[in-house]
């Protein structure tokens, strides 16, 4: 499968592989894992395009994380998705087809790109959870001492892919993200897994977010952790529906749109390397 595309790329510094088989070959888990692993294609998320499946689309793309799972939406990876596609046919509005459904993107020629993410889903088994919660603005679970815990009460919510997000009052930098962030996302309640945030309302209009990303630990950025973040704030009456999210690696819009209740994310993308894989996929351990 020598000569296959590929972008290394990031959004706010969340690693991102663009590698285009809409040509030849495929990638499978395994290779996915080993071309994480390499430092030229190292990513937190690989965004794999291949030929449009379902007609008025422009492609159709499978998300893996860096350890080889599938994950059903990438925000900051849609946005570079977005950009190769963008500069291959000029064209500035795209629809994008994943296994969690299509995704409207604007401004595709643009330095900062927007991409309709969808409707948020807030049922327990749509996130999903292992066993029925009523109120998911808050669940029964937390982490540390029983009678001082270091986080608990997430508000949960599916955006394409599951979140949990821990509201604190204090900087997020304080909380040992490393140590809690694969207990709580392997944690049973979490079927999936999930993906888990530590959120400050720092006003309004600004939300300061650290992630321990599913499938890939902790990152600089997360799109859907944004987005996330910001329709639950606004649900809970913590924030108003249109917010930036402030990251390690940088700062989102985020919109929550009421007319149909998707949610709306404008942020950059950084385009580091391209080129063709071929020694990595020759590597010992590629599929
Ligand atoms: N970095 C991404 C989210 C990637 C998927 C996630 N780790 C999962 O498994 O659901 C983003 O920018 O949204």
């Amino acid at each position: 499968m020598s000569g296959t595309p590929f972008l290394k790329m990031n959004g706010l510094g969340n690693a991102i592989l663009v590698v285009d088989i809409r040509d030849q070959g495929r990638i499978s888990s395994e290779t996915a894992r080993h071309l994480a692993a390499q430092p030229r294609t190292a990513f937190d998320q690989a965004m794999v395009i291949a030929a449009p499946r379902t007609p008025g689309t422009d492609a159709l793309v499978t998300i893996y994380n860096a350890d080889g799972s599938k994950a059903g939406a990438c925000g900051n990876g849609t946005r570079c998705v977005a950009y190769y596609l963008g500069r291959e046919t000029g064209k500035s509005e795209l629809l994008l087809e994943t296994v969690s459904g299509l995704l409207a993107v604007t401004n595709a020629d643009q330095e900062m790109i927007t991409v309709d993410m969808g409707k948020p889903r807030f049922e327990w088994d749509q996130i999903p959870l292992e066993e029925p919660f009523a109120d998911t603005t808050g669940i029964e679970l937390q982490v540390g001492p029983i009678d001082k815990p270091a986080l608990h009460t997430p508000s949960v919510v599916n955006v394409g892919n599951p979140h949990a997000v821990f509201w604190v009052h204090n900087d997020p930098d304080e909380y040992a993200l490393d140590r809690f962030g694969p207990l709580l996302e392997n944690h049973p309640i979490f079927p999936e897994r999930a993906n888990i945030s530590v959120a400050q309302v720092l006003a309004p209009d600004r939300i300061k977010v650290r992630v321990w990303e599913r499938g890939a630990g902790l990152t600089l950025a997360c799109g859907t952790a944004a987005c996330a973040v910001a329709v639950t704030a606004a649900r809970k009456g913590l924030a108003a529906r249109a917010a930036t999210i402030v990251l390690p690696g940088g700062e989102l819009q985020i919109s929550w749109r009421e007319s149909d209740d998707h949610i709306l994310m404008t942020g950059p993308w950084e385009l580091e390397h391209e080129g063709t894989l071929d020694a990595e996929l020759t590597e010992e351990g590629a599929a």
